[in-house]
């Protein structure tokens, strides 16, 4: 049985939320819902009844996930906790494979509550890591799309729009790969309108599509070579280690794709667009010491085999030797077969007979594009996933969308109560999420706009924050003041907002929400000024206690955390800073350190960053204690013993309004918190 000793627990009473339940699916360990659950179901329903239907699977479904991080492996390994093992299989997929492989250990790669346990239990069961994508993808009737979509750095939309390669990248691989119809569920935060992109890109890229492609190149081909002796004159290095993958290179130093291109163009004049949707730009063909010269014959034999054949089997065999020479070497056979000659007549008839076949095929697969975008919220997302405020299913109106949001929604209500299924369109999903974390991290921006307010007129935010959510409409969460809000969502869904706008020609309305972003900036800089000014002036050569570096409590992800601006921001006054964290790495710290350093800084910053193995030893010896993330530790240490052990003046910076000031100072503390004076 599941020991629940990790997992989030809710000790209201518990209730029977779902009484079509089978009994499996709720063993009496099981976390059990918040006791406003039920009650609190969507106020309005969107025409759900027109979306979805009450029939329940019928068959048993295989789910991927292409992206094993926070979202993929947490939301895979909820999904395969509560459905039926023998109903449903989810294989989670990723490129990095110490990534994959600490799925596959007793180290899982992030930190959540309740997670490990989750995943011990199903994994080898229903729950499956790997990072072949290949066999993930063509197994599955259901693929996530769950890969980052950080902002973009460099070219257009630089700093804000989103980066989309990845989702491009995984679109691609399906495309590839695919034998037969799916459902492809957009699970990352993508810009409104990212489906179409997906569609297009599949029903353009779908595995039949590029078959026929290669024939009808093929076709050119053949007459190109059969009018003109240019391929005579032409020999292709193409090594034995053939590799599909996304990445196209088109530099003549790094691969003899280049050669393959320019032969291709060279001779028969097609475009470079059309030569950029060739499938040799997604054969990647690598030099290695290896290299064969492939002569006009079989460079066209070669092509013959890869196009003309009538299984599958050629493309798969290609798609699985990636690493080694198998495959070539089966296909050198196979050229030593074919290598006769072939007269045009022949080709002609070969081509057209598999072009009808090919086209049919084509016309048999389809996918159909979803949007169902995550709420989970780090260092809860178990409790978030197992219990989520809503689930949306965006998708098309027609008859296939309806029944693609059909299948999810009964996936879904495996553990969901069917209510809290919201089925809407494509658009209105992508966009709610993008709208939800803005207006979450709106609260937060306005709180600390009002926190420094309160710093200057004497008012205490956090009766502030009481007074207002007390009124239902506002409602108290989320109006918590702190040294600022981090995390790898927040600012970059906001500035993906705001390339929005701006692309639409809005600028108020990016405007508006930049300003989300910039006052998130100042409440830092502000915290931050506020502690050389406590300190007299001048840091420079004091310690200096850092408390916490991930983003918020109970998470090691350090994605944008507060505690980094805080920290360089103390190096560069020239402070010994002494950082404690009870989950985030050294080597994630120093790492962060360096990212966020000038380059001719890093030395100096890095020698003077001390990583600790309590609060305690942090503590010992310092002029100041910053606290930066909420850890509950915090809040039960033996701050009296701190107290002795530090430089005097003694001061205490609460960044997060976890500490009792009062006994704080009466301790002796100077004690500075956002949005208050002590
Ligand atoms: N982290 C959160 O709390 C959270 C919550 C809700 C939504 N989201 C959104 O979900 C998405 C994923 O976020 P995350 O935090 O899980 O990101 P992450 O960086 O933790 O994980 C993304 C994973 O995708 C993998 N990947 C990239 N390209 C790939 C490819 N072509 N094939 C296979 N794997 C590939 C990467 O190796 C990485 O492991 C983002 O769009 C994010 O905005 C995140
Ligand atoms: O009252 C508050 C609440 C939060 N924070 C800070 O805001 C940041 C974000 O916190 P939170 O929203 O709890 O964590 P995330 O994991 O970033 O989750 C947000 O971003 C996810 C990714 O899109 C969404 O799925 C979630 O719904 C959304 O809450 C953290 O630094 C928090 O410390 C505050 O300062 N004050």
């Amino acid at each position: 049985m599941l020991s629940s000793n990790n997992i989030p627990t809710n000790t209201q009473p518990k209730v029977n939320f779902n009484t079509n339940y089978k009994s499996y699916l709720m063993p009496t360990d099981i976390p059990q819902p918040p006791s406003h659950y039920l009650q609190n179901s969507c106020d309005k329903q969107i025409n759900n009844d027109s979306y979805v239907t009450s029939e329940p699977l019928t068959s048993s479904l295989n789910v991927c996930y292409i992206g094993a991080g926070y979202v993929g492996g947490t939301s895979s390994a909820v999904m395969a906790y509560k459905c039926p093992e023998e109903k449903v299989t989810v294989t989670v997929c990723d490129i990095d494979k110490k990534k994959i492989d600490a799925w596959n250990s007793n180290n899982l790669p992030i930190y959540e509550p309740g997670l490990e346990d989750i995943v011990k239990k199903q994994r080898g069961k229903n729950l499956f890591f790997t990072t072949d994508l290949n066999s993930a993808i063509n197994a599955a009737d259901i693929i996530f799309i769950s890969v980052g979509t950080p902002t973009k750095q460099r070219g257009f939309g630089a700093g804000e729009a989103a980066e989309l390669k990845y989702v491009e990248n995984a679109t691609r691989k399906i495309a590839q790969i695919s034998r037969n119809s799916k459902i492809i569920v957009e699970k990352s935060t993508v810009p409104c309108r990212t489906a179409e992109h997906i569609r297009t890109i599949l029903n353009t890229n779908k595995n039949s599509q590029i078959k026929n492609n290669i024939s009808n190149y093929t076709t050119n081909h053949y007459i190109k070579n059969n009018n003109n002796s240019i391929i005579n004159t032409n020999y292709c290095n193409i090594s034995n280690n053939f590799n599909i993958n996304n990445n196209i290179n088109n530099t003549p130093e790094n691969s003899n794709t280049y050669c393959i291109n320019n032969l291709i163009s060279n001779e028969s004049n097609i475009p470079h667009e059309r030569i950029n949707n060739h499938p040799f730009n997604n054969i990647n063909i690598n030099k290695t010491s290896d290299d064969v010269n492939i002569n006009n014959d079989d460079y066209t034999n070669l092509i013959d085999s890869l196009s003309l054949s009538n299984n599958d089997s050629t493309l798969t065999d290609i798609d699985s030797c990636s690493e080694s020479n198998t495959c070539f070497q089966s296909q050198d056979q196979e050229l030593k077969e074919l290598n006769k000659q072939i007269s045009d007549d022949e080709v002609d008839i070969k081509i057209k007979k598999n072009d009808d076949k090919l086209k049919n095929e084509k016309s048999l697969i389809h996918f159909e594009i979803l949007s169902n975008p995550e709420f989970l919220s780090e260092g809860t997302a178990i409790n978030d996933l197992l219990y989520p405020d809503r689930v949306l299913i965006g998708g098309e109106p027609t008859k296939e969308g309806k029944k693609a949001q059909n299948i999810l929604y009964q996936l879904y209500s495996y553990w969901i109560p069917k209510k809290k299924i919201i089925t809407m369109g494509l658009w209105s999903t992508e966009l709610s999420k993008l709208a939800a974390n803005a207006l979450l991290a709106q609260r937060i921006s306005s709180i600390n706009a009002l926190s420094a307010l309160c710093e200057e007129v004497g008012a205490d935010i956090q009766e502030i924050s009481y007074a207002c959510g007390l009124d239902s409409r506002i409602g108290s969460k989320f109006l918590n003041a702190s040294v600022g809000f981090g995390g790898s969502c927040f600012k970059k869904d906001i500035l993906n907002l705001v390339y929005l706008s701006n692309a639409f020609k809005l600028p108020e309305v990016a405007e508006y929400w930049k300003q989300v972003i910039i006052m998130n900036e100042y409440r830092k800089s502000k915290f931050i000024k506020n502690i050389f000014t406590k300190l007299f002036c001048t840091i420079s050569g004091k310690s200096i206690a850092v408390f916490g570096f991930s983003f918020k409590k109970d998470t090691k992800d350090t994605r944008e955390s507060a505690a980094i601006t805080v920290v360089i921001s103390l190096l560069q006054e020239g402070a010994i800073v002494k950082l404690y964290d009870p989950k985030v790495t050294k080597d994630q710290i120093l790492f962060d350190i360096k990212e966020n350093s000038q380059p001719q800084e890093i030395n100096e910053n890095i020698s003077n960053i001390i990583i600790c193995n309590s609060a305690y030893d942090a503590a010992y010896n310092s002029d100041a204690i910053v606290i930066c993330t909420e850890w509950d530790e915090f809040k039960s240490l033996d701050y009296k013993n701190i107290h002795n052990n530090m430089n005097k003046p003694a001061h205490i910076f609460d960044g997060r309004l976890i500490l009792n000031h009062q006994e704080l100072k009466k301790i002796g503390f100077n004690v500075e918190a956002i949005g208050k004076k002590i």
